[in-house]
């Protein structure tokens, strides 16, 4: 193949913003169009390996997904100098990771407000997902986006100056784990996040894998803190005890409860999530 790099040729890289042993990602700007992107270098995967077949699941993932307001957008990916490349969306907020721990830093976390808007937000991006009978498998705070957009808003009498209210859209990301709810070739995310079921190698409501991951990637930013990898912690959670979030109502923390329920049955859905009486309010926004 020619040595040529379509990425030098098309992108200013203006820096880096991530790193890990996925590969790195770029914050680029397309020569052409002068439009930002998030751009995902990685070494190209051994043909055959595992790690193809996840390369393979998330761009065929993002190209069935499409356009939707909660899930980061694919634009284009390609193979060049033996490198993967894969072009998607900038959110400029950065993820909900980044906001925790920033949020920590002061012995701060969100409000029970910012976490049903980030719950009922993320419950559409999974909904839009599942309704394609795919699965995420990978829900968590580092895999959430932000896109922060300043909005005027209308000032009621004539003052001298706009009011700017800056709004936060969530968007999921990371589709390297997701795969098709009928015959699943499940690559698990991140234990932490880890339904046991999925563990236990019980495939048959996927879709409640990815409740159960929203529920506790919630938790967490409600300032439940990070959820255990292992030991008996993981477990007390497996059995559907979560500490109760002391500044946070009854039914909102009964929801998470139901989210993290040992019987992915008793979990609620991604649609049923939107209609409870809860979030309703902000869910029809
Ligand atoms: C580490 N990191 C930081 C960011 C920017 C947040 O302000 C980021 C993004 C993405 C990704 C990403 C994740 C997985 C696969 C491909 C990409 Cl480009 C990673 C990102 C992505 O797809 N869109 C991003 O904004």
């Amino acid at each position: 193949e020619n040595n040529i790099s379509r990425y030098a040729q098309e992108f200013h890289e203006v820096c880096k913003i991530g790193d890990g042993e996925f590969g790195s990602v770029y914050k680029c700007v397309n020569r052409l169009d002068g439009c930002t992107y998030a751009i995902k270098r990685s070494k190209k995967p051994l043909t055959g390996s595992i790690e193809e077949a996840n390369a393979i699941r998330e761009v065929c993932a993002h190209a069935v997904l499409g356009k939707h307001p909660h899930v980061v957008r694919y634009y284009s990916a390609w193979a060049e100098n033996d490198h993967m490349v894969i072009q998607n969306e900038f959110c400029n907020g950065g993820s909900l990771a980044d906001m925790v721990a920033e949020l920590k830093k002061n012995g701060e976390h969100f409000s029970e407000k910012e976490s049903q808007d980030v719950l009922v937000q993320i419950a559409k991006g999974l909904k839009y997902i599942h309704s394609q009978n795919l699965v995420h498998l990978d829900i968590k705070p580092g895999n959430i986006f932000v896109c922060k957009e300043l909005r005027t808003s209308t000032p009621i009498q004539q003052e001298e100056f706009t009011r700017f209210t800056e709004e936060r859209i969530y968007k999921i990301g990371d589709l390297g784990h997701v795969t098709c709810v009928e015959d699943p070739q499940v690559e698990e995310g991140d234990c932490r996040y880890l339904a046991d079921e999925v563990l236990q190698e019980d495939f048959s409501q996927l879709p409640k894998a990815d409740v159960f991951a929203l529920g506790l990637t919630i938790y967490e930013i409600a300032g439940g803190g990070t959820p255990p990898k292992n030991g008996p912690e993981w477990h007390e959670i497996r059995k559907g005890e979560l500490p109760t979030l002391p500044f946070y109502s009854n039914e909102f923390n009964s929801l998470l409860k139901s989210m993290i329920d040992p019987n992915p049955s008793i979990r609620p859905s991604a649609a049923e999530l939107l209609q409870h009486t809860l979030l309703s309010s902000c869910s029809n926004k």
